[in-house]
């Protein structure tokens, strides 16, 4: 709960987007894993605030510092904590809004439940806090790169433009733009289309699609911490997610149950379905095939343009756009859905072990 996630392979973050350090610990990471520093920095490189004209101008190198759990490069399977200093904050760019609430965004209810907020940006609801989920979740990924399980997302859906489905592009293409969509010529009018609602001091909401191979079946459990339920919630904890679905999705209401079932068949003594609506998990447990799901972002909630709100003591107030925020998420919620995953399917792979006495 709060501020921690996991059953095994657990995270806790701390932080706020303008104070000193942000950071994670990791409880449970096996011991004797490679923790390679350089492929852990490369995940945050890919979030990282500042990086080009549609995200976030704040500039953050998020360079991080391991403080423990790591000796001569291995895990030791004692918590690793990870620690990453914010350097470009900024704080007095946000003084507007100490008394007064942006609609959309979290400091409303901030403050109705703690009575106390830091609202030096968002505070501990700014997604900055993602970045200690991306240094875990790359923990996570180096860990199932063991066991050959590859975690991947790219943005599916910028506004109304849509990428085709996953299998008929090449994911290798994702990092090639900077709107992280593999068809070329999509990622074009996506960039175009969030370049000028940013110039039109607007946002704009869009999917993510996330998709495992190679997970072994079996993982998940059978009634309430299924496999795609536990996937649910680690997607609906990222900030600005409206929505979560799986497999076919809301699109498989449309189908009949003759066109939707998934047929098994025998490759050559391995047991594959010919379809798969079932997106790789039936009765929450996975089936080997693969995983892939949407995550749905909403439009950013601070637009550069005056809003009608209220302050503190409920007095109308205009909120002023001010300060360095994201037009669009997406292109920096993929790094973010992937580590999220990452998490999710570590956690399972752990619990799975003690799920039957011939493993
Ligand atoms: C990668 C990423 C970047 C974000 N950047 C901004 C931003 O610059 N400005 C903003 O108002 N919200 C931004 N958000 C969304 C807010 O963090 C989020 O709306 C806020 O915490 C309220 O939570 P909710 O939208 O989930 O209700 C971002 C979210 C993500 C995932
Ligand atoms: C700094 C980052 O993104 C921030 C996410 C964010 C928000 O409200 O979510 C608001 C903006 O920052 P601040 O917290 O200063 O208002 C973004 O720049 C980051 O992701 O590292």
């Amino acid at each position: 709960m709060g501020n921690s996630f996991g059953t095994l392979f657990k995270i806790t973050t701390f932080g706020e987007s303008h104070g000193k350090a942000l950071g994670v610990i990791i409880d449970g990471c096996p011991a004797g894993l490679d923790i390679d520093e350089t492929f852990i920095q490369n995940e945050l490189i890919r979030r990282k605030p500042g990086q080009s004209k549609i995200t976030t101008q704040r500039k953050e190198n998020d360079e991080f510092e391991i403080l423990s759990g790591v000796f001569e490069g291995k895990s030791t399977g004692t918590p690793i904590s990870l620690l990453i200093h914010n350097t470009d904050a900024k704080s007095k760019d946000y003084s507007h809004i100490a008394e007064k609430y942006r609609p959309s965004h979290a400091d409303y209810t901030y403050d109705t439940k703690y009575g106390i907020r830091d609202y030096r940006g968002g505070g501990r609801s700014s997604a900055r806090e993602t970045a200690a989920r991306v240094a875990a979740g790359a923990v996570a990924k180096l860990f199932l790169k063991k066991i050959g399980v590859d975690v991947t997302a790219y943005v599916s859906q910028v506004g109304t433009i849509q990428a085709p489905e996953y299998h008929e592009m090449d994911l290798s293409k994702t990092e090639d733009n900077i709107v992280r969509c593999p068809d070329p010529k999509v990622a074009e009018e996506m960039i175009a289309l969030i370049d000028q609602t940013r110039k039109n001091q607007d946002t704009i909401g869009g999917v993510v699609t996330g998709v495992i191979k190679n997970t072994p079946a079996g993982l998940g459990e059978p009634v309430f911490d299924k496999l795609h339920a536990e996937l649910g919630k680690a997607m609906l904890s990222i900030n600005a997610v409206k929505g979560f679905e799986y497999g076919s999705g809301f699109k498989g209401v449309e189908m009949y149950g003759s066109e939707h079932n998934d047929l098994f068949y025998n490759d050559e003594g391995k047991v594959k379905t010919k379809t798969n609506h079932s997106g790789g998990i039936q009765g929450g447990i996975s089936n080997g095939e693969d995983i892939y799901f949407n995550v749905a972002f909403k439009p950013v909630a601070t637009i550069m343009k005056d809003q009608p709100s209220i302050d503190k003591t409920g007095d109308d107030a205009t909120v002023s756009g001010k300060g360095r925020h994201d037009p669009c998420v997406v292109p920096r919620a993929v790094p973010i859905v992937e580590a999220m995953a990452a998490l999710v399917i570590a956690d399972f792979f752990l619990i799975n072990k003690t799920s039957k006495l011939s493993d």
